[in-house]
């Protein structure tokens, strides 16, 4: 059996997430999206990229079933997740009640305890969200994501609004995550870097298609002075047109 069809073999126990032909078009525009395929297999990370207007966020939002398609098919698992750029909290519900708002059953504060602590916001548990920093924030965000136990989880670009330094945190607390639940993960992302630290594969959207799909055989835990880095670097910067004219 080849990759695709074990993808298309995994995707019908609902694990694999199996985009195929998928055109969307807002009106009677150009098609943002053309005929575009795209198969992740179960518990991969994918980091997805390309310029501004490729259609990555349509891409994502169409995945998540927030946007429909206009031809082709879509198969994924029901459980997923999303965290975009910005946390939308709730700001009249304390942080454990976002992390468990619509879930149902009983000791909900428990297990809201348990997941923010996993995220390292233990001790912020009471706290309204407004007084949070933009990293906490965003680990509210991940942990209301994570307690869903999502089989998917898509993060559109989740730490574009944080500083340096606290972008550095999350990440390597989202490759720690990924390492513990190993759910299916589409990060998108503009961060080169980013990609190379945390994904599997990185794919490179262009004219509505994947236009690239590179590998990133690196082991874990990453470190930028793997000399394979610069080379994959230089290989995705490429095909994000940087070093055109
Ligand atoms: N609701 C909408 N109505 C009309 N056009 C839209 C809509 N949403 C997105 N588009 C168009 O679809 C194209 C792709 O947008 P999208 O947000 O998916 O790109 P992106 O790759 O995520 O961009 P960025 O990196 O800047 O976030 C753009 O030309 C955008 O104007």
């Amino acid at each position: 059996m080849n990759a695709v069809s074990q993808v298309v073999a995994l995707s019908q126990r609902n694990e694999a997430i199996v985009v195929d032909g998928l055109t969307r078009r807002f009106g009677n525009g150009p098609a943002v999206l053309d005929q575009l395929n795209l198969a992740i297999a179960p518990g991969e990370f994918v980091a997805l990229l390309g310029r501004s207007g490729s259609g990555k966020s349509t891409l994502l939002r169409t995945l998540a079933g927030l946007d429909p398609v206009t031809e082709g098919s879509v198969i994924r698992p029901r459980d997923v997740s999303v965290v975009f750029q910005e946390s939308r909290l709730l700001p009249w519900k304390r942080v454990w009640q976002n992390t468990v708002l619509g879930l149902p059953g009983a000791n909900q504060r428990a297990h809201a305890l348990s997941v923010l602590e996993e995220v390292g916001l233990g001790h912020r548990v009471d706290a309204w969200p407004l007084t949070l920093s933009g990293g906490e924030a965003q680990r509210a965000a991940l942990a209301r994501a994570l307690v869903r136990e999502p089989a998917f989880l898509m993060l559109d670009e989740p730490f574009a609004a944080l500083d340096a330094l606290t972008r550095l945190k999350m990440q390597k607390l989202i490759s720690e995550l990924w390492g513990r639940h190993r759910c299916s993960v589409l990060l998108v992302t503009h961060d080169v870097d980013e990609a190379l630290m945390l994904a599997d594969r990185a794919v490179v959207m262009e004219h509505g298609q994947i236009h690239t799909d590179l590998p990133i055989p690196m082991d874990r835990p990453r470190r930028h002075t793997d000399p394979r880095f610069e080379h994959l670097r230089r290989v995705l910067l490429e095909s994000l047109g940087v070093y055109d004219d």
